[in-house]
């Protein structure tokens, strides 16, 4: 793949039938920027059909199973997105991290596993308050890509996309201004040149936590920012509309 500009909305545990119509028609393309919608599973299908008929959005999961089939209760698989049209997952969201506790070698599997079958991870890096203050945002960064480049090999990282989110912007109203999240990218993107020459300049790093439509453009104006993985602001068609404006300029 090469760097692209791609605004994601991740609907998390929100949303209906009804408002995945009206989002879907509502959305607005713009050049050169890919749109992707996260709802949660049961939407999935129907958001993909929706998307073959009107071809404005790519649909994404918010999270996939370690295994293809089997006794796992609760579990969907890559095989089973890839069936209704699903072609990216999100994987390694703070939230998962945190609240279902999925460690880097977890992430990092599952990265390999939407690799495997042809979908495409965007895979969530970031660290926590606590961690920023310590200083440690560029080596936890690293961490969790470094996990993830061990088991996928640098030679397929080229597919995979990346989300910064910082864990203290997400859901908080207050962003990592744009040049923090510029130093975080910029690093992120050497780090991978370093383990294969150019890798950087093909992966797309999109900015999350926080992004609204009043933040978008000087966020994206920063050279190492593709795009964003939005949270809040995806579920407010106008704004998410916005963003996607912001991208495309
Ligand atoms: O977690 C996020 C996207 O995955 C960001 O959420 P907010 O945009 O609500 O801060």
């Amino acid at each position: 793949m090469s760097r692209r500009k791609i605004v994601a909305g991740n609907w998390k545990q929100n949303g209906s039938k009804v408002f995945l119509e009206n989002f879907m028609s509502a959305i607005k393309e713009v050049e050169d920027v890919d749109v992707v919608i996260s709802p949660p599973f049961p939407y999935l299908e129907k958001a993909s059909a929706l998307s073959a008929k009107l071809g404005t959005v790519s649909v994404s999961a918010q999270n996939a199973s370690l295994y293809s089939d089997g006794a796992f209760t609760g579990e969907v698989s890559v095989e089973m997105l890839k069936e209704v049209g699903v072609e990216f997952v999100i994987v390694g969201h703070s939230e998962r991290r945190e609240l279902f506790g999925e460690s880097d070698l977890v992430v990092a599997d599952k990265v390999s596993k939407v690799l495997a079958s042809g979908l495409t991870p965007i895979l969530c890096v970031g660290e926590t308050l606590e961690q920023r203050e310590a200083d440690e945002t560029i080596a936890v960064c690293s961490r969790q890509i470094s996990s993830v480049l061990d088991v996928v090999g640098v030679d397929t990282f080229e597919n995979v996309v990346v989300a910064y989110e910082p864990v203290w912007a997400i859901g908080t109203g207050k962003s990592a201004t744009s040049k923090e999240a510029q130093e975080v990218h910029a690093a992120i993107r050497a780090l991978l040149s370093d383990s294969l020459v150019g890798l950087g300049d093909k992966v797309s790093v999109l900015y999350g936590g926080s992004v609204k439509a009043n933040n978008a453009i000087e966020l994206f104006s920063q050279e190492d920012i593709d795009g964003a993985l939005v949270g809040g602001a995806s579920l407010k068609i106008e704004e998410f509309n916005e963003i996607i404006k912001a991208a495309g300029i």
